[in-house]
């Protein structure tokens, strides 16, 4: 999917939400344990609730990697299901690669070419000739790790390097890389007040934003410093959704949520 096409259906849709897929059996309605594919059914009945509300699923593939073979049989069914049946989605694999050139190209191939993932997330921490191979993939996207919404990510990622936060580092030198124009960031909604900065040195890039429910952040003071004309956010919501209800009403109880954030998205985007 192209930038524009993902654009023009954030208009179109009024929201710019994101829902995360991440399947915990163990949080997910009983009777679904008794299907053949609980993962699987649990997606199907949350993707068909919620697919007018959002413009972006996010598995992320630890929650399938967890269950073996199984579970990336189930990671794979669903992103068919969504390609098939809602080709207009913007998929993310949250899968955070990233090694040594000829090993990324392999990465890039398993979630571009077989999975056909829209994008991938990859760590920058092994430099440009590990993010390139992933870049090189036309109307692809690779959504680098800028700053993360976990407590961590004052570890490393502010550490005054040279004169200047690591962060800022990763967002100004891969925008030098080979077709850095595929590239998207992550950056946490717990760390909205950093997103002013973050505007000056990529302006136009789209921000994958993790962190808004569950953790807490806040969305208007995401969208207050880090929306751009184009929109330039794609807000993600992952728990705060899925797990609405843990009862058979769990997909209705999930667009629920999914509508409450779209509602107030439609506000600020008619503002
Ligand atoms: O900085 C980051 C990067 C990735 N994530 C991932 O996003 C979702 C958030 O889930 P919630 O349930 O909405 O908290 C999850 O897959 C994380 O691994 C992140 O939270 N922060």
């Amino acid at each position: 999917m192209t930038t524009n096409e993902l654009i023009s259906e954030i208009k179109k849709k009024q929201s710019f939400l994101c829902i995360g897929l991440d399947v915990d059996l163990n949080k997910i309605p009983k009777h679904l344990l008794e299907k053949d594919d609980p993962i699987f059914a649990f997606n199907k009945a949350i993707i068909d609730a919620t697919h007018h509300l959002c413009v972006a699923y996010k598995p992320n593939t630890a929650f399938y990697e967890a269950y073996g073979l199984k579970g990336w049989k189930s990671l794979k069914k669903t992103i068919d299901y969504i390609n098939t049946n809602y080709p207009e989605i913007f998929t993310i694999a949250d899968a955070k690669r990233g090694d040594i050139g000829n090993t990324s190209s392999m990465y890039a191939k398993a979630f571009f070419e077989d999975l056909n993932f829209d994008s991938i997330t990859v760590a920058p921490y092994m430099g440009k000739d590990s993010v390139e191979p992933f870049l090189a993939f036309k109307n692809k996207h690779t959504i680098l790790l800028a700053l993360t919404s976990n407590q961590g990510a004052f570890d490393f990622q502010t550490l005054n390097v040279k004169g200047q936060d690591l962060y800022k580092q990763v967002l100004e030198t891969s925008t030098t890389w080979e077709n850095s124009k595929n590239l998207m960031y992550v950056v946490g909604a717990t760390k909205a007040e950093f997103l002013t900065d973050i505007r000056k040195i990529i302006p136009h890039n789209f921000l994958l934003v993790p962190g808004i429910g569950a953790q807490g952040g806040n969305l208007q003071d995401v969208c207050k410093y880090g929306m751009n004309d184009s929109v330039g956010l794609l807000i993600n919501s992952s728990r705060g959704i899925i797990y609405a209800s843990n009862k058979e009403d769990f997909a209705e109880a999930a667009a629920t949520k999914a509508k409450e954030l779209q509602d107030q998205m439609s506000i600020i985007l008619n503002k």
